[in-house]
């Protein structure tokens, strides 16, 4: 178990957004949650990240990354209980979001604005890279290596704000990188992407998620049915069914309540892979 969540709930002035949760995360999974809009996805994803604080319920992580203080016991498996924890604990610890666009300074390099993720990852010893030219020089040559990860290596000297949608959803990505998360947290990354474009950005995703593990809310079933290990579905903030791609497709409970007639393209009907987890109920 990489992350989990027990009876996780969020309720708001009468909305329960998120109504008894569990959820399990394992590690190099790719996991995506869909939904309808309402579902609880967002308010799923800002309770995980410390960004909301759950009315209800726990949020466990087992981190590789042991720098930062838990903000709750350890556990016998190295589980940290981070349901109280900031986003800023929770980051450090090595749960990562990517949030469009607002991480990206617009008219700084491409090769900059991962940078100074690179540097504001290294935390304690960034207060002395003005002293530290090494320092300087290791956080480009990072910066370096995950532009070129992310594709953006003939990229590095634009500015951001020249790139193109699919460009900066790759460049939140990197962002994101820098911060050597454990677990990678994507809301939407094909959103505004134009569909020649998505191609690119779900490659990414996928050589992304041979190394790490990551959650994905998306939209775009194609790219939902094409690269998920396992989908989860939220129905009116419940978990209602979760498994393999081709399976949660099947469930009648999902079809009802979300997934209507569809079929799939020519190229996500053939990727399931991977051990029978089945579709349970939530
Ligand atoms: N800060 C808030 N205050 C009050 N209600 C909220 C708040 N945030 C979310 N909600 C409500 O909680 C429910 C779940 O919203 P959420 O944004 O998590 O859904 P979602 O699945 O991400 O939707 P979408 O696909 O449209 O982005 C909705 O009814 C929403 O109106």
């Amino acid at each position: 178990m990489l992350l989990s969540t027990h009876n996780l709930t969020k309720e708001f002035d009468g909305i329960t957004a998120v109504d008894g949760v569990d959820f399990t995360l394992e590690e190099g999974e790719l996991c995506s949650v869909i939904g309808p809009n309402g579902a609880g996805k967002t308010t799923f994803f800002n309770l995980l990240t410390g960004v909301l604080e759950p009315t209800a319920g726990t949020i466990e992580f087992a981190p590789s990354n042991r720098d930062a203080e838990p903000t709750g016991g350890d556990d016998e498996g190295g589980a940290v209980d981070i349901t109280a924890a900031s986003p800023h604990e929770t980051a450090l610890l090595g749960l990562h979001r990517s949030y469009q666009i607002t991480n990206v300074f617009p008219t700084v390099s491409v090769r900059e604005n991962v940078r100074v993720a690179v540097q504001a990852h290294c935390g304690r010893d960034s207060w002395q890279f003005w002293r530290n030219v090494n320092a300087f020089d290791d956080h480009v040559a990072a910066a370096d290596s995950i532009l070129e990860r992310i594709g953006l290596e003939g990229a590095a000297d634009r500015a951001a704000e020249n790139l193109s949608h699919g460009e900066k959803r790759n460049l939140e990505i990197g962002i994101a990188l820098a911060g050597d998360p454990d677990v990678l947290l994507l809301d939407e990354p094909t959103a505004g992407v134009s569909s020649e474009d998505v191609d690119q950005v779900t490659d990414i995703i996928e050589d992304v998620a041979e190394d790490h593990a990551i959650m994905l809310i998306e939209h775009n079933m194609d790219v939902v049915m094409g690269i998920s290990d396992r989908v989860a579905v939220l129905n009116r903030g419940e978990l209602i069914a979760q498994g393999e791609p081709e399976e949660v497709r099947q469930s009648e409970a999902v079809q009802r309540a979300y997934l209507g007639g569809y079929e799939g393209s020519a190229s996500s009907s053939d990727t399931d892979e991977g051990p029978d987890r089945g579709v349970s109920a939530g």
